[in-house]
Parts: structure tokens; C-alpha cells; sequence
């Protein structure tokens, strides 16, 4: 279905080649994970099925891709529309119409379907993808999560013959990315769609996978069957590194497989326990009484207390549309609050100029290279030291510590997500303020790339700031945080020690909490302690 011959291809003003030699050939059905370290070329492998590199990025493609034995240098991507549905990461830059049902449909009227035809796969995908009470809404005005949804359902109402998504699930909370799967599945097996994912957290796709595309990160192509490339792969998730760490051979790809052999690892750690989490002891940095965050009739945030402690590291989980957003919004100072006080340290940031506020609270918002306005990486650097006063090179070096490599007079525009995510982070926490929020921080992060935030995120609490993450990422929560509050319908209903939380929960237990249950251990890196001290 899909084949790419001989591809080298290297961006205008590159030195080094994005895709090196890359020979492929994917079948009708198969559903193919694209794994990579952050900037190693993913999106630009996805963008080469369909056409979009090189002719709407420019630079230079040699060799032959084509597309159900179409070359896609032959035709514009509008032509291969009706053959393959292209999700990318920003869902909102992918929209062409302003509400739920229109974009939905749009894909169906360009092809030409059949008025009935359209009104039956709309409310089916409407169904399928549980946005059904969003139909009529504008797409500026719903949360992340729920956009991302509308994306994805917007490619597949025109059933196309192969299906390339960038990151799909970076946004949707951990059970609405499994809903979303069991839909793509479904197409792969009802209608023989041939599905290529790039994906970060691989935990949430390896276990579907027929092939794994790995990039090396020199251009080239490691392409396999996932149990055999996850045996040394750069870019494993938890299961596979508790795998590694008790010899499991064949690696298992899912926490099903992992539980069945997990008896004899569970046995060495009987006697061991999970180190405690530290009782919060800082001094309150933030606190807030009766917040309530209103859009029309929606109640987005209802009546809320929160406090937030100097060294403290909190996470901030919830459904898709549950409120998280509104809630950083408004601690922040900058979004709508209808009713309820802030306080940090005497002051409510609501109450005055958006400067102050911002000395007070930082937010890291979720469509953060908004916040990116100047040509080069260089620049931005250079301009978030003088702002916040750091020593020149500040900026730079924690940049360097979440993605290496970056050319200094790259434009941040030409980007991949996961560096100019990097980019934002670091501009924004070389100046941060005693509290921080941040809001989806870790998509398009790789797993080094997370380890290092969380070791950002780490430094920070021990200079006794307080941050708040929202966050959908179960594995960087059982990794990095002291707390987590969940929310529903705009309140909280949990809040507690990270462990306390997430490990009896179906939807926030980490893959090694689930692995060995009742036990519980959230990462590899606490089984991999115990094991050395039980030695
Ligand atoms: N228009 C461009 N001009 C120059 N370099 C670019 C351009 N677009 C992307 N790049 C570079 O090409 C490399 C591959 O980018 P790509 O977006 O394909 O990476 P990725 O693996 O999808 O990354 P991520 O995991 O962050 O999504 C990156 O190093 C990026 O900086
Ligand atoms: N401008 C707006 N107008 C109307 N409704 C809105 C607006 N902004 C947000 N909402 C609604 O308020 C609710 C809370 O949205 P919010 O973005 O805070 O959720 P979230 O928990 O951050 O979601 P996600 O996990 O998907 O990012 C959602 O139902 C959303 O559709």
C-alpha cells in the first residue's frame, strides 16, 4: 500500500539528511508505530506518505514514495485527500470550518459522498468517539482533548484506504486514547485501513502494533516486529523495561502478557517496599477559595480549594473537558474566574497588571509556541535571560538538558513539536517564578526527554518553588510527582500522595503498578533499586 524507495530527503539550510535511504514497503492492513527520539524526523516521515514534504516544507527529496502505487511527486496532497486522512499534532491548525459537525463532514463533502451517507457516518463517529454532546459547538471554544478528538474523527468519517497520525493521543486522557485506539483497530480490521502512528507514549500503541518503524536518529530506518526491536530499542516503555529488568524473553508488549510471567519477579520483591512519599512540610505558596470558572452556561470549574506548598510537586489529572485548563487559567490570573480569591504571598494575581501576575504565577500553556515570537533558538535565549535576569547562557543550557542539538539560528517555526515544546520550557522555567503551571508539558517528549524534565521539574521544588502539572501522562506522574488531584465535572474528587492515587485506579496506574499488582511499585526505576538492594 505503501512504499518508499531509496528515500533521502533533507530540509532547505540542513546539513544533515531528515530521512537517509529509507527503503519500505507497508501492506494493506498492517498498522505500523513510528517510534523516535524528539526531532529525529517522525512528522517528517509521516508528511512524505502523503506529499506534504517535500512540496509545502520545501527542501529536497530524492527517490520514490508512493501510495497505493500512485507517486505522491506526481499529484498535491488534496488529490491523495480521498485515499489517505492525515491527522497532525496541532489539531486546531488542521481545521478548515468552525463547528464540530461541520468539520466532520467536511472531509465526506469534498469527496463527494452521498447526503445520506454523510448524515449516518457523522452521528457514528460522533458515537465512536464519545463527542456526541459536542456536536454543535465552536471548535476554538472546546478543551484539547476534546479538539484532538474531533481531528481524528474528522479523517475517519471519509473512510480513506491508509490513515497517518502524528501523536494522537497526546492530548486525550488516558481512557478516551484507548477509546480512540479500539476505533482505528476497528477500521483495520473491519475495512483493511492501513494505519501508520507516530507516537511518544509508546505504552499506549506498542501493544496493537504489527511493525514498528524505528529511526535512529541518523535518517535511517530500523523496521521490524516490535517484540524484537524493543530488545535494545532507545525509546522503550515501562513494560518493556521491567521486561528487560527480569529477563523476560520474548518480551512482553502489554501489561496483560507482563502480569502472566510477573509471579517470580513479584516473589524477589516481596519483601521490599516502594519509598514513601514525603509529607508536603513548605510553607504555602498558593491558595484559592471558591474558584468557579463559567463559559455561558458551562460550568467549567465549581467552587474549588486548592493550596500549593513551597517544594511540592503536584499533578493535575482529570478527563478530557473536566476542567484543568480553566483551573491553570484562572490561578494564573489570566482566564476567566467568575467567582472566588487567589493568594500568593498577599497578592491575587487576578487583581492586577498581567506582568505582576506573571512574576507571581508562570503558566506554560498547552498550545505553548504561542509564546515564541522572535527568528532564531538564539534569540529567544538571549531574550529570556535579559528578561528574567539569569546569567547569559541560562536559557541555552536547560534547553540543551531537555533536547540536545539544536542549532542556534534555527527558526522556531521550522521546529519539531517536541523541540519547540523544549524551546518553551526552558524559556519559560529560566525565570520561574515561586509558583509554576504547566499545562500538557510532556507531549512530544520522548522518554529521555522526560526523565530530564522531571529532573527540571525535580530542581525546581527543591529551590522551594511549587508547581502544578496538568497532565494526561500516567508514566511521568508515577515518575515525578509528590501529589495528584484529580478532577470531575469541573471539581476535585481525589487528592493525595501520588501512590495513594493512581495505583488502584483503572485509568491512572501506571503500566508497572498494574504489571505487579497488588505490590505497588509505580516505575522500573524503583524495581530496578530494589533489586539491587535485595542483591
Ligand atoms: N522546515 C524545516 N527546516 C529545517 N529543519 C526542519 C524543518 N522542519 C523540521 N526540521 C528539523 O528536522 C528534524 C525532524 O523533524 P520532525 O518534525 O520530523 O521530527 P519528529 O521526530 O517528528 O519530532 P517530534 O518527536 O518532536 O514530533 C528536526 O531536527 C527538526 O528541527
Ligand atoms: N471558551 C469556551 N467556551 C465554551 N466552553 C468552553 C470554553 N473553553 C472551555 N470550555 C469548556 O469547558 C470545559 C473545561 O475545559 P478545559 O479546557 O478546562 O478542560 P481540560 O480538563 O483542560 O481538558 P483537556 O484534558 O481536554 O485539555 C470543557 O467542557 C470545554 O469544552
Amino acid at each position: 500500500m505503501i512504499r518508499f524507495e531509496n528515500v533521502t530527503f533533507r530540509y532547505a539550510d540542513s546539513s544533515n539528511p531528515a530521512l537517509r535511504d529509507v527503503d519500505l514497503s507497508i501492506d494493506e492492513g498492517e498498522l505500523c508505530l513510528v517510534t523516535g527520539r524528539t526531532g529525529v524526523g517522525k512528522s517528517t516521515l509521516l508528511g512524505a506518505i502523503n506529499g506534504l514534504v517535500p512540496r509545502f516544507t520545501g527542501g529536497h527529496l530524492s527517490g520514490r514514495v508512493d501510495v497505493a502505487g500512485q507517486d505522491t511527486a506526481d499529484r498535491p496532497p488534496q488529490e491523495f485527500a480521498r485515499l489517505v486522512g492525515v491527522v497532525g499534532q496541532d489539531p486546531l491548525a488542521g481545521f478548515v470550518t468552525d463547528t464540530v459537525e461541520e468539520e466532520l463532514a467536511y472531509g465526506m463533502e469534498q469527496i463527494g459522498l452521498d447526503s445520506t451517507v454523510m448524515r449516518k457516518r457523522v452521528e457514528e463517529t460522533l458515537d465512536l468517539l464519545g463527542i456526541a454532546e459536542l456536536r454543535r459547538r465552536a471548535l476554538r471554544t472546546l478543551s484539547g482533548g476534546q479538539q484532538q478528538r474531533v481531528a481524528i474523527g474528522a479523517v475517519l468519517t471519509s473512510h480513506p484506504k491508509v490513515l497517518v497520525l502524528d501523536e494522537p493521543t497526546s492530548a486525550l486522557d488516558p481512557t478516551a486514547a484507548e477509546d480512540v485506539l479500539a476505533a482505528i483497530i476497528r477500521l483495520v480490521h473491519d475495512l483493511g485501513t492501513t494505519v501508520v502512528i507516530a507516537e511518544h507514549r509508546v505504552e499506549r500503541v506498542l501493544q496493537y502494533a504489527d511493525r514498528l518503524l524505528h529511526l535512529r536518529g541518523d535518517g535511517t530506518v530500523r523496521d521490524g516486529d516490535p517484540a524484537t526491536l524493543m530488545i535494545d530499542s532507545d525509546v522503550a516503555p515501562p513494560v518493556i523495561r521491567l521486561g528487560r529488568l527480569a529477563g523476560w524473553d520474548p518480551l512482553p508488549l502489554s501489561v496483560r502478557d507482563a502480569r502472566r510471567k510477573a509471579g517470580p519477579l513479584r516473589d524477589r520483591l516481596v519483601d521490599r517496599v516502594p519509598p514513601p512519599t514525603p509529607a508536603a512540610t513548605g510553607a504555602v505558596r498558593l491558595s484559592a477559595e471558591h474558584l468557579t470558572v463559567t463559559y455561558g452556561r458551562t460550568i467549567a470549574v465549581r467552587d474549588v480549594a486548592v493550596k500549593l506548598r513551597a517544594g511540592e510537586v503536584t499533578a493535575l489529572m482529570g478527563r478530557n473537558g473536566s476542567g484543568k485548563s480553566s483551573l491553570l487559567w484562572a490561578l494564573q490570573g489570566a482566564g476567566p474566574r467568575h467567582r472566588g480569591t487567589v493568594d500568593v504571598t498577599g497578592v491575587d494575581p487576578g487583581e492586577v497588571g498581567s506582568r505582576t501576575a506573571r512574576s507571581l504565577v508562570g503558566l506554560v500553556p498547552q498550545n505553548a509556541s504561542d509564546l515564541l515570537y522572535l527568528d532564531t533558538v538564539a534569540a529567544e535565549c538571549r531574550q529570556s535571560d535579559t528578561e528574567s535576569g539569569a546569567m547569559a547562557g541560562t536559557c541555552r543550557r536547560l534547553l540543551d538538558t531537555l533536547a540536545p542539538g539544536i542549532p542556534d539560528d534555527r527558526h522556531p517555526r521550522d521546529l519539531s513539536e517536541g523541540q519547540r515544546l523544549a524551546l518553551v520550557l526552558a524559556v519559560q522555567l529560566a525565570s520561574a517564578p515561586q509558583v509554576v503551571l504547566l499545562d500538557e508539558p510532556t507531549r512530544g517528549l520522548d522518554y529521555h526527554a522526560k526523565r530530564r524534565f522531571t529532573e527540571v521539574v525535580r530542581r525546581l521544588a527543591e529551590e522551594d518553588r511549587s508547581v502544578l502539572i496538568a497532565t494526561h501522562d500516567v508514566e511521568f506522574v508515577a515518575g515525578a510527582v509528590d501529589r495528584v488531584l484529580v478532577m470531575a465535572e469541573g471539581e476535585f474528587v481525589a487528592d493525595g500522595p501520588t501512590a495513594d492515587i493512581v495505583v488502584a485506579s483503572p485509568a491512572f496506574a501506571p503500566q508497572v503498578a498494574k504489571v505487579l499488582a497488588p505490590q505497588s511499585w509505580l516505575t522500573p526505576e524503583q524495581v530496578e533499586a530494589a533489586l539491587e538492594a535485595a542483591s
